[in-house]
């Protein structure tokens, strides 16, 4: 006898979501979904797949907190577009060792997920896995303003994040119990866990900087150095990043100082920060961080675009060098997953 039927499932997740919007014209329980196309705004359209034991272990996470964080990690390419998230669909592949209050609690988090963003569930697919969890969901947004590719810094713009890096990388030590035997105050902890576990997309912050000017971003999900690169790979320039500019969480500083570990390094190759970089004009910045501000999101320079396609940086140590390589790469070789000076 089945723990539960697949058409159950999804009867029950309906009512853990929001109520349709009203661009949404069909949206779960037929073949696909039908949606009013929008006018006077860009479509944009993304796909993010969260896998057991590489995005998330259950061992240090629920899964209602791992629904949470793979709506968040969906969303947050649509702010680094600057876009508006809509709507988004969710594929869930469920192991036998799965209970029906599991999968519930699974779309408990990505209920509440798309209350925060005001994203409509209009869709999915639900399949067992003979493996662990696999959860994948795609996400349509709309941007009415400039939209935010890559590949759009120019030489003179600065170079700029929101909020704090390394928080995740940090978190995830410490679960992996790295960190446990050293000395860390229960608010360090929890900001910490809090940034691992509980990422929040900066979707006010992509629409802010879209409307005041940026000419690129992307989100921080593989770590700054390789977000960085893919920055300008795609705009054919380089850049000049001072690392004592980098913003690193206070906790995480202390707890990176007692572990003997660099909060930079976190930040530069540990990736799952879902931050913002980006490039804008010197002339726009101050109302962008104005801005930024205002929503209650910090906006901090850390360098700028150079005419010389060359990644700089002035390290720790104040050496003006090639930014190191590195960054969260799947098919990395054992040991190195977090490329460059961290693990
Ligand atoms: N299997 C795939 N088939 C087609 N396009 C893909 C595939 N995997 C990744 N891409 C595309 O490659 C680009 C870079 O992907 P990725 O580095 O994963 O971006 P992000 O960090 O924003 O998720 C994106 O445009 C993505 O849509
Ligand atoms: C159990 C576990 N191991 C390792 C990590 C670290 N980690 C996993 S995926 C990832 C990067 C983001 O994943 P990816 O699929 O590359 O995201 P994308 O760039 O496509 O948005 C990081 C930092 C983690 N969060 N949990
Ligand atoms: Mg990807």
């Amino acid at each position: 006898m089945a723990k539960f039927r697949e058409s159950d499932l999804i009867r029950q997740w309906q009512t853990r979501v929001p109520i349709p919007r009203p661009d949404t014209v069909v949206g779960i329980g037929d073949d696909a979904a039908v949606l009013e196309p929008q006018s006077g705004g860009r479509l944009l359209v993304s796909t993010d797949m969260m896998v057991e034991n590489v995005h998330f272990s259950l061992g240090w996470m629920t899964i209602r907190e791992v629904g949470f964080k793979a709506v968040s990690a969906a969303v947050s390419d649509i702010a680094a577009m600057g876009g508006e998230p809509r709507h988004i669909l969710a594929s869930v592949g469920i192991p036998a060792s799965a209970r029906l209050e599991d999968a519930n609690a699974l779309y408990d988090g990505i209920g509440e997920a798309c209350r925060l963003y005001g994203l409509d569930m209009v869709g999915g697919d639900t399949v067992a896995s003979p493996a662990g969890w696999v959860i994948d969901m795609v996400v349509l947004g709309l941007a009415t303003n400039q939209v935010l590719t890559r590949g759009g810094g120019r030489p003179g713009d600065v170079v700029a994040v929101t909020g704090y890096l390394g928080g995740a990388a940090a978190g995830l030590d410490w679960l992996r119990g790295g960190g446990q035997a050293v000395v860390t105050t229960p608010d360090e902890r929890w900001v910490l866990l809090d940034m691992h576990r509980r990422p929040l997309a900066q979707v006010e912050a992509g629409r802010i900087l879209a409307q005041s000017g940026a000419t690129a971003c992307d989100d921080v999900t593989d770590g700054l150095a390789a977000e960085l690169r893919a920055l300008c790979q795609a705009s054919g320039y380089g850049c000049f990043i001072e690392s004592q500019r980098i913003p690193t969480h206070p906790a995480v500083r202390n707890y990176a100082l007692r572990r003997g570990k660099s909060p930079v390094d976190w930040a530069l190759f540990g990736g799952d920060d879902y931050q913002l970089v980006c490039c804008i004009p010197p002339t726009r910045f101050a109302a962008a961080q104005a801005g930024c501000m205002a929503a209650g999101v910090m906006l901090t320079v850390i360098g700028r675009v150079t005419e010389d396609p060359a990644l700089l940086w002035r390290s720790p140590s104040g050496v003006v060098e090639e930014l190191p390589e590195g960054g969260f790469d799947h098919f990395a070789e054992e040991g190195e997953e977090h490329g460059h000076g961290v693990g």
